[in-house]
């Protein structure tokens, strides 16, 4: 099948390497031209047999907006477009009616894999009419996964980037849990091997996990990560976890935590806990801390 591909960054790049390997014919445009196969958006449309199908790969937001405006104007009556960004699951409706407007079908899906995906594939969580999910369905088949798993059509429109904004508010608090856990064993005096004791629960426990493999490969590169700085920005997914956990009145303890923690992360120093520090002092005459 035929695809054009807009963004080839990090996770566009290699999902047109992955699809180049099973066969599609893939155009990608990418605003780099080192790494862009046709100088214009327009080149790729217009190299694309009709109906076209155009999966759009940049940054959420803004620069998603401004390509799915380009589309609608090039594209015709019964191309597709598919959204595979990281997008708030509340634009896919207003991309969706955009297009429709014009004839043209959209579907949302949300992706997991990072850079380990051009090798074991993607995860993919799609939202969107069924004529369209069909369509694309050869692509889908390519991108993810071998296996019975790592491929849903989750509903209508918004589906797909719902069920990949939770996936990542479930990473957030994973991420946090095993971040905790081994600080506090890092801290005591009885546990000497903390990096091999993360790699023993690797096999057999109940915790075993992609993610506890990445950290074992951290532990593995800087054994107690004293390159870093304990600093944690946030794409946006987790806060849209728990405004969407808000709106529905479901109570989400542990995903807020995990995305109040790399708030805190960000501070030099917390400026609540100079007022609590404070008060302490007030009612109790406790003993505070005074700056240098
Ligand atoms: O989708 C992903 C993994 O599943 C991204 O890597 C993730 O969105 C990163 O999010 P954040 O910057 O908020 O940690």
């Amino acid at each position: 099948m035929q695809i054009g591909l807009v963004g080839l960054g990090k996770m566009g790049g290699n999902m047109r390497e992955r699809l180049r390997r099973a066969g599609h014919t893939v155009i990608g445009f990418d605003t780099n031209p080192a790494v862009s196969d046709v100088p214009h958006l327009s080149d790729l449309v217009d190299q694309l047999e009709g109906p076209r199908a155009v999966w759009v790969m940049v940054p959420a937001g803004g620069p998603t907006q401004e390509v799915i405006d380009r589309l609608a104007s090039l594209l015709k009556h019964d191309d597709v477009v598919v959204d595979g960004g990281n997008s708030r699951w509340t634009d896919d409706e207003k991309h969706a009616k955009e297009l429709a407007a014009r004839g043209i079908g959209f579907v949302d899906a949300g992706v997991s894999g990072g850079v380990w995906g051009l090798e074991h594939g993607y995860a993919l969580m799609v939202g969107g009419e069924k004529e369209y999910v069909e369509r694309l369905k050869p692509i889908f088949d390519a991108l993810k996964p071998d296996g019975p798993y790592g491929y849903v059509h989750a509903g209508k429109v918004g589906a797909g980037h719902f069920a990949k904004m939770v996936h990542n508010g479930i990473e957030y608090a994973m991420m946090q849990a095993y971040a905790e856990g081994w600080e506090l064993l890092e801290k005591v005096d009885s546990v000497d091997n903390v990096r091999e004791v993360f790699r023993s629960w690797q096999d057999g426990t109940v915790i075993r996990s992609w993610l506890l493999d990445l950290a074992v490969n951290a532990l593995d590169d800087d054994e107690h990560l004293r390159q870093l700085r304990g600093y944690a920005e946030d794409s946006g997914e987790g806060r849209w976890t728990v405004e969407a956990a808000i709106d529905n009145a479901v109570p989400l303890p542990a995903i807020t935590a995990s995305l109040f923690a790399r708030f805190a992360s960000r501070q030099e120093d917390s400026p609540q806990m100079k007022m609590v520090a404070a008060l302490r002092n007030q009612f109790g005459g406790h003993a505070v801390e005074k700056k240098a």
